[in-house]
């Protein structure tokens, strides 16, 4: 049986308690492994992140769910593990991935129309709460990259906010306002003043994607106006990437793999720490 949990309660708690909980992106199992010990050691909820890119990566969404699973079990972990669709394209892959033993999705329809964003939306809304998962859904445009698409930020409009809440009954809310997948350019600009209106109006637990490299007076505001979900995976891939750079220019003799990209685990996990720590989600477990 699964001990893997919805985000629902995770939120829903953090939004009462103001914390966020982090959704970590993962690329394969040293960054799974490196994640959970985190969770674990923080005594943290946490969220696994898996792009449909990751996914295609690691061998499909039954080989994600297996391995996740497997290692709930062998690192005998206890604190609540929710195991996430990250930015899923539509009805199918989401079903796919919930089918398979994900336990919560993104429909991410955030590029059409309204009406359409939020009829798709109430489909894999009611898929899921059929099955236990829940689900996140995105208004407007976050900048930078996705899945190796790059485009420009475009704001969420309050009314359509909270159409998606009230009409498709989603768990989570990913309002784009000025946030940007992977590096920022100089400070970010986020839109606080919309920030709190759309949180007032919707009473949804919020969701900010992008979160690497945004400084922490930002993230205590962001948490503050109902923000209780946060994105990372940028800054996990930076850590790994210099770590594992340092590895290879400092022994050319080295050949043996688990010695390349073992190594960086540790930034992993510590990095991981120092973020739950940041959004107040340690001891929260
Ligand atoms: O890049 C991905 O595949 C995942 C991201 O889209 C994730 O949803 C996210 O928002 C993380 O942002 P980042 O920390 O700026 O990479
Ligand atoms: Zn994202």
């Amino acid at each position: 049986m699964s001990r893997l949990v919805s985000m629902t309660d995770m939120l829903n708690k953090a939004l009462a308690e103001k914390y966020a909980v982090g959704q970590f992106n993962i690329n394969n199992l040293e960054w799974t492994q490196a994640i959970l010990q985190a969770a674990q050691e923080e005594k943290s909820p946490v969220i696994l992140g898996a792009s449909e890119g990751a996914v295609k990566y690691m061998g499909g969404f039954t080989v994600v769910s297996a391995m996740v699973n497997a290692l709930l079990e062998e690192m005998d972990i206890t604190v609540p593990v929710a195991l996430h669709l990250d930015h899923g394209s539509s009805f199918d892959t989401c079903k796919a991935a919930i089918d398979a033993g994900f336990s919560s999705v993104m429909i991410d329809h955030s590029h059409d129309p309204i009406e359409d964003n939020i009829s798709f939306t109430k489909k894999v809304v009611e898929y899921a709460h059929s099955k236990g998962a829940s689900v996140e859904a995105e208004i407007g445009t976050v900048g930078g990259e996705e899945d190796g698409v790059v485009g420009g930020v475009m704001y969420a409009d309050k009314e359509e906010c909270k159409r998606m809440v009230d009409e498709a009954g989603i768990d989570a809310l990913a309002a784009a306002l000025g946030s940007v997948h992977g590096d920022y350019d100089g400070e970010p600009k986020l839109g606080f003043d919309e920030m709190k209106e759309i949180s007032e109006l919707t009473g949804a637990p919020l969701v900010l994607h992008g979160g690497s490299g945004i400084p922490t007076h930002q993230i205590e505001k962001a948490i503050e106006y109902g923000h209780t979900k946060i994105n990372v995976n940028t800054e996990l891939q930076q850590v790994w990437a210099k770590r594992t750079r340092e590895v290879i220019a400092t022994n050319e003799k080295v050949y043996d793999p688990r010695k390349i990209i073992g190594p960086g685990k540790a930034d992993i996990t510590e990095t991981t720490k120092a973020k739950m720590r940041e959004f107040g989600s340690s001891n929260k477990a």
